[in-house]
């Protein structure tokens, strides 16, 4: 692979290993799904769910990851979930903003870590990959997340409200020089200088959010002192409250310190380049911010209809910790312990997902589940009857054909399962079993190979 002209590196060792091996592979488990990690594969030494793939499988043709048993993620990019779990060990739930989270690769291996009863807000500036971030958290099946869409400037206005705050910022990506090519053409000293400015801007805004005694986790997937060492310098300089915070991380992991930052190398870790630095908000309250009164603030609630009430307490594992609400035409069932904050967030930014599970829809006189359900780590296990396909049937119904179920198979609303883990919804007339899987997730190829692919 060729570099980039200008580019330069004080790193020993790191442009040989840019141009003479290739990207890492790796993929995290979802355990709260009930997914077991095979034995065979090496983990990743930072993510206990994390482990190596020799060889890419065809993902696209895996129900697996259609169903959320796993995220392909690099796996540098898994360390979050360590720095997660060593600054929240042992703490009451958490309330966490995750700024640039498409695709939530981070947003995942939070959700993750967090202390249990953590709610994180996702928020992406693109729109088309907030709508792929949202995709990417329903499969993940944990309801502790909304998803919003927007510029971080709209962020500052929710003042010292999170504990946790990852800018996970856009930057000039020399550490995906080896995965992908457009990084390598895109990148110019200027794109360097220009993201080094956005990231001034982003972290600024995000800190008015951030809660006194509250962390930063700043990163990017680039090595350079301008994006990094100097960004977290302008921060300790320029914000108030702001300290460094050294995270221990053992020696043969192989991570490089310079600095605040901590290094992910390739060459000396296995996994692409991605640089992460911790900061905490001092815990004195500034006094200068208004006391939010988020209790006036509350949205009135629409009255639900009691057979969606009662479809809730038959699908809903714990239900009574959470509020039915209707937006649009879905209902959902937002954990009461953030009912405050989800009406803040619900009034105030342009949401994809309003937070919750997204778990029903009246049509005609049917009340039909969603396949925000389906993956749910809090739908009930024998709230619906179920139906275990075998391979092609699981494509053919990702590929949202209809599908014919054997006769003995249950009529009306139908689980189907693939592997023992839920895939999705169908309703089943006899004749044909009509097709509930939302059609933009849909896989688009209508070729169906001959075996499961596996990791
Ligand atoms: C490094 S990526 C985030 C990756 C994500 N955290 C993950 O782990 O899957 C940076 C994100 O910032 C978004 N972005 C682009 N311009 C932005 C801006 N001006 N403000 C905030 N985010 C921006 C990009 O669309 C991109 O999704």
């Amino acid at each position: 692979m060729k570099l980039p002209e200008n580019f330069s590196t004080d790193f020993p060792g790191l442009i040989q290993a840019l141009e003479q091996t290739g990207p890492s592979l790796s993929v995290r488990f979802n355990t709260a799904r009930g997914a077991r990690i095979p034995e065979n594969l090496e983990r990743v030494p930072w993510c206990g769910n994390g482990v190596y793939l020799q060889s890419r499988p065809a993902f696209t043709f895996d129900p697996a990851m259609h169903q959320g048993m796993y995220y392909v993620q690099d796996a540098s990019s898994m360390i979050h979930s360590h720095i997660v779990a060593e600054i929240t060990a042992g703490r009451e739930p958490l309330l966490c903003l995750d700024a640039c989270a498409a695709p939530g690769g981070k947003t995942t291996a939070m959700l993750d870590s967090l202390p249990h009863g953590s709610f994180i807000l996702a928020n992406e500036y693109v729109t088309a990959r907030a709508e792929s971030l949202n995709q990417n958290l329903l499969r993940w099946g944990n309801p502790m997340v909304a998803v919003s869409n927007g510029d971080t400037s709209r962020l500052r206005k929710f003042s010292s409200m999170f504990d946790i705050i990852v800018a996970d910022v856009p930057c000039s990506g020399e550490g995906m020089f080896r995965k992908d090519p457009e990084a390598v053409r895109q990148w110019s000293p200027q794109l360097v200088a220009d993201c080094a400015g956005l990231q001034k801007e982003i972290t600024a805004n995000l800190w008015e959010a951030l809660k006194p005694g509250g962390y930063m986790i700043y990163s990017t997937c680039t090595f350079n002192r301008k994006e990094n060492q100097e960004v977290v310098a302008h921060m300790l300089e320029n914000f108030e409250g702001a300290s460094a915070v050294d995270v221990e991380v053992p020696q043969q992991w192989g991570i490089s310190k310079v600095g605040h930052c901590m290094h992910f190398l390739p060459g000396t870790v296995r996994g692409e380049g991605l640089t992460v630095a911790v900061l905490r908000k001092s815990a004195v309250p500034d006094m200068r911010m208004p006391k939010k009164n988020i209790e006036k603030q509350r949205s009135k609630a629409a009255s639900v209809p009691q057979q969606v009430l009662q479809a809730a307490s038959k699908w809903i594992s714990g239900n009574d910790e959470y509020a039915i609400k209707q937006f649009g035409d879905i209902f959902y069932a937002q954990p009461k312990q953030w009912e405050q904050e989800l009406n803040l967030f619900n009034m105030q930014l342009k949401m994809i997902n309003p937070g919750g599970i997204g778990f029903a829809q009246i049509k005609g006189r049917d009340i039909l589940p969603q396949q925000a359900l389906a993956l749910s780590c809090a739908l009930l296990p024998r709230a619906f009857h179920q139906y275990d396909t075998d391979y092609p049937q699981a494509i053919a119904y990702l590929q949202r054909q209809s599908l014919q179920l054997n006769e003995t198979a249950p009529r009306g609303v139908v689980l189907l399962t693939y592997r023992g883990a839920a895939l999705g919804f169908v309703k089943n007339l006899g004749s044909r079993a009509n097709n509930l899987y939302p059609p933009a997730w849909r896989i688009l190829s209508t070729h169906v190979p001959e075996k499961a692919p596996e990791l």
